[in-house]
């Protein structure tokens, strides 16, 4: 219902004894949050000790944080109705000062009737009621009495979809569908892969996943932690805000090639040469580079320790060193003995040798006496020659630019024509080196074998379909002993790596077993520009289960051929900036000069979206290929032919950019659609 309308029963009038309760129950959440705030900014930061007391700074300017109201945000958007209780439904709990509840947290067991109750199964509610705010005032509501069999018919839900998007992404908490609920509120044992169609809410479930997570799971996630990935800058600057409306403001967020950031990127492969970069093959490569290189021992050791020195025998240190190695070969990475622990593990190995010899003779060394020992110049000496240390990119600069070295970990794995496509001209320095995204995959794979990396409680990874094996196995290391959330769309994979189905990605992730959800109800797109876009889809993914919008409008597409771009351009892109909300002119990244030119020209104040995360303006000029995960109030696709022309999956590409719009799309071409778009 829209915000000056009607509910089930009649008008909503000013005067409307519904809405004027309502209002008062607004306002007195409002007092009693205000009363929380105060109350959290009065604790006392008196710990018994300077760190205590830090630490309670810290949890209570954590929890003021998350008091902070956000202007204009309402203290709850719905509420529930059972015979014998009623919940307001917020973004946080408020309670009154006697400790009573006058709002209930959305992600509470209390409030997931909220968001799955229906007509068929009305989980003990009587009623559902939903509220509509106009600036910040309570205006409406609707009803649904579910007891009796009735069902809202959604106008919240498609008022709040249509409202136009300006700056970032907002959270969907007040309107959560029960297909999405679902998924938000799996367990946290559970890992679940969603299949989206675009503008399903992929990306909205899975920010909303990770704050109910955290809500739920507070003590044990606050220790291991949640990691968002996303799959550039723009993106994450694009969602940046949804976790923080939810009051969740602890959750780390990266893309892909920050969590892999070990080396500067200066350079790029060929495509062919990114391809095997990225192929699982190459941790094994890897793997083999690294511990291929432990020499065996050929030599006695005297270990020095407490002024004596005691003979370690050879025999004896190959046994140590070919029981270290068997260790680092276990498949899990949290059980392995990684290579530096292995290193430092066979020093102690010698030490505690020389101990037992002289304990042996009576004497009794020290723990100290025998860690100095572990560290004394013959003992290191034994470990340079024979299990030297590694430094990640080092290695990888060697397997790159010695073609012997390669050929020793590559036999059997890769052939002759895959080594000489990895080859270079060995760099004059490891920081010097002309490092590609890859080569920084790589370099993090090294690391991740060198050193156990640290993992998260909880990972959400979006646009996962385009992941490389090795990038998948990136993700799989900061995941620990947690379980994983993976977002993404087969439909819209531009990846040389990207599969045909999701089996192998969630291998490569280290979570083979799990489930895969289908979102096909698009919130985003109109049903008129949906059904445009789903044309290609047998072209790009056949078998895929195709989306249906939430609702049509006729005027929602424009399919223009034109002559030169130049006037109809400028043309289109005023006539929609003159509407409220964002407009986004997307075109194949080589045409972007030449579009903001012509935008420019026409004196339109366009800025061109980057890979930076600067904020987009309200007329953005968008490569296509940042355009992925992003949505505009209303899209300019500026030579769909040139977008398709520009990469091996430009089908899909072209996919994605025809989906990004709420409102309206307009394609412009040249007369050269692809053939399925054409007529
Ligand atoms: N339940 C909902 N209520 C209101 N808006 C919703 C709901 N679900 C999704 N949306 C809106 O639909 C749009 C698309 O959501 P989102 O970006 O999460 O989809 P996606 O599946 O990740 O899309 P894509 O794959 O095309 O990038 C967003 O504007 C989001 O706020």
């Amino acid at each position: 219902m829209s915000a000056t309308s009607t509910d089930t029963t009649g008008t909503v009038t000013p005067t409307d004894p519904v809405l004027v309760a309502e209002r008062a129950h607004l306002a007195l959440a409002d007092d009693c949050l205000a009363g929380m705030r105060t109350a959290a900014g009065a604790v006392v930061d008196a710990g018994v000790d300077a760190w205590a007391s830090e630490r309670l700074g810290a949890a209570r300017a954590e929890r003021l944080r998350s008091l902070a109201a956000d202007p204009g945000v309402p203290a709850f958007f719905g509420r529930t109705d059972a015979p014998d209780e009623t919940f307001h439904i917020g973004r946080r709990h408020v309670r009154d000062a006697a400790g009573s509840p006058v709002v209930i947290d959305w992600r509470a067991p209390m409030s997931r009737p909220f968001y799955r109750a229906s007509a068929a199964d009305p989980q003990g509610l009587v009623r559902r009621r939903r509220f509509g705010f106009s600036g910040g005032e309570l205006t409406s509501y609707e009803d649904e009495l579910l007891s009796a069999g009735e069902e809202g018919d959604g106008s919240l839900l498609r008022a709040e979809i249509e409202r136009p998007r300006s700056g970032p992404m907002r959270d969907i908490v007040a309107t959560i569908q029960p297909e999405q609920d679902e998924i938000v509120r799996a367990p946290l044992a559970e890992s679940v892969c969603v299949q989206g169609a675009p503008g399903t809410g992929k990306t909205a479930v899975g920010l909303h996943r990770a704050a109910y997570l955290l809500y739920t799971h507070g003590g044990q996630l606050a220790r291991t932690g949640v990691l968002v990935v996303g799959p550039n800058r723009a993106f994450l600057r694009y969602i940046e805000q949804v976790l923080p409306t939810l009051g969740e403001v602890d959750v780390d967020q990266t893309t892909v090639a920050e969590l892999t950031g070990r080396v500067p990127v200066r350079a790029q492969d060929a495509p062919e040469v990114a391809v095997l970069k990225g192929d699982a093959r190459m941790a094994q490569v890897l793997e083999r580079a690294l511990w291929g290189a432990i020499a065996k021992p050929v030599d006695d050791v005297l270990v020095p320790l407490a002024g004596r020195r005691y003979r370690v025998p050879v025999e004896r240190l190959k046994r140590f060193v070919d029981d270290l190695r068997r260790r680092g070969r276990v498949a899990d990475d949290q059980q392995r003995l990684h290579y530096a622990a292995g290193r430092e593990r066979l020093a102690m190995l010698l030490a505690e040798d020389a101990r037992r010899q002289k304990e042996e003779a009576g004497g009794s060394p020290t723990d100290a006496e025998t860690r100095r020992a572990a560290r004394s110049p013959e003992v290191r000496a034994f470990c340079d020659a024979v299990w030297p240390a590694r430094d990640p990119a080092g290695l990888v600069a060697e397997l790159l630019g010695d073609p012997a070295v390669l050929a020793r970990a590559a036999r059997g794995v890769l052939t002759d024509e895959e080594q000489a496509l990895l080859h270079r001209p060995a760099p004059r320095s490891v920081r010097t080196a002309p490092w590609t995204g890859a080569d920084a995959v790589l370099v993090d794979e090294a690391a991740g074998l060198i050193e156990r990396t640290a993992g998260y409680g909880h990972v959400v990874v979006d646009e996962a379909q385009d992941l490389s094996p090795l990038q998948c196995r990136a993700v799989a290391r900061r995941l620990a002993a947690g379980s994983l959330t993976v977002l993404g769309d087969l439909a819209q994979a531009t990846s040389p790596w990207s599969p045909g189905d999701w089996a192998p990605t969630l291998a490569g992730l280290g979570r083979p077993e799990t489930a895969v959800r289908p979102l096909t109800r698009g919130y985003r797109v109109p049903g008129e520009v949906l059904d445009y876009a789903n044309r290609l889809l047998p072209a790009i993914a056949p078998g895929l289960p195709v989306a249906t919008a939430l609702r049509r409008d006729p005027g929602a597409l424009t399919v223009r051929p034109v002559a030169d771009l130049a006037g109809p351009l400028a043309g289109v892109v005023a006539d929609l900036a003159a509407g409220p909300g964002s407009v986004g002119v997307v075109c194949a990244d080589a045409a972007v000069p030449e579009v903001a030119r012509l935008l420019g020209a026409a004196g339109l104040e366009a800025a061109l979206l980057a890979d930076d995360g600067s904020p987009a303006t309200r007329i953005a000029v968008v490569p296509a290929t940042l355009a992925k995960g992003l949505e505009f109030d209303a899209v300019v696709v500026a030579d769909p032919a040139a977008i398709v022309a520009a990469e091996p999956r430009g089908l899909s590409r072209l996919y994605v950019v025809l989906t990004r719009a709420v409102s309206t799309l307009v394609v412009l071409h040249r007369d050269d659609l692809p053939t399925v778009l054409a007529g």
